[in-house]
């Protein structure tokens, strides 16, 4: 893919992966294309043990594909090396998932704050960054509270509000809300794609909830190993 172009923030191409078993392997993804745009949010929905995870898993250069080229941007990652992989993910992912993995004993805000010093940012400005975004989320007030004394919904919008810190071009969302009562799930998810839109990123979100998953622009399944239009 060349650049200058307009780029998908993800790009699978033809995307093969294959687990051994037995004697034999077992294909959960058997040449799958998907291209995701920025701005576009798309909802990942299909039966258990399809392949969501391991799609993700790919998506997110957490594993490498037996087989195709996963673009992040518009660059090819497959014979990228560990540090590069660990700077695009760093640089150009964000992760939520089912549970929120906050540092437990460092304030909701610092938890923000974090991934920012990480990424090199001074601490002045990753903290006012981080205020924004919790106080977006409906947390201005509680700023300073540990995970522990935050209810789970509170606990998941920090999440949130961590991946989007570093302004990644794609959020991976493993079923971000799986763990939450529906009320809580729902008001979640509200906030989830407000800041996703305000921020116009790309979102690729796994998810049981069909309701959750009419809100986005486009549904996808896996069917035969192929990432197809959940019909
Ligand atoms: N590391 C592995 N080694 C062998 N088989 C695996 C491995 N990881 C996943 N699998 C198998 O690949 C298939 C897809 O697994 P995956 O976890 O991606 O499914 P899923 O759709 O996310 O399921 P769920 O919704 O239950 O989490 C399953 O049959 C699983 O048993």
């Amino acid at each position: 893919m060349s650049s200058g172009q307009p780029q998908p923030a993800l790009f699978l191409s033809k995307v093969e992966r294959r687990y051994p078993q037995g004697e034999t392997s077992l294909e959960v993804l058997r040449g799958g294309d998907l291209a995701i745009w920025p701005g576009e949010m798309v909802a990942l929905v299909a039966p258990s043990g399809t392949g969501k995870s391991t799609l993700l898993h790919l998506a997110g250069l957490l594993e490498k594909p037996d087989g195709g080229e996963i673009y992040v941007g518009g660059r090819p990652t497959a014979a990228m090396d560990d540090s590069e992989r660990t700077r695009i993910r760093r640089e150009d992912l964000g992760f939520v998932y089912q549970f929120h993995h906050l540092l437990p004993e460092f304030s909701a805000l610092e938890n923000v704050v974090i991934p920012q010093l990480i990424r090199g940012l001074s601490k002045a400005d990753a903290r006012s960054r981080a205020s924004q975004l919790l106080t977006f989320l409906g947390l201005g007030k509680r700023l300073d509270h540990r995970p522990g004394e935050l209810s789970g919904g509170e606990q998941q919008r920090v999440a949130i509000a961590r991946a989007v810190a570093n302004a990644p071009r794609l959020l991976l969302a493993d079923e971000p809300t799986g763990n939450l009562d529906p009320n809580t799930a729902d008001r979640v998810f509200q906030t989830l794609v407000a800041i996703v839109r305000a921020s116009k990123l790309a979102a690729l979100i796994a998810t049981h909830n069909l309701e959750l998953a009419s809100r986005m622009d486009r549904q996808v399944t896996i069917r035969d190993g192929l990432i197809v239009p959940l019909t």
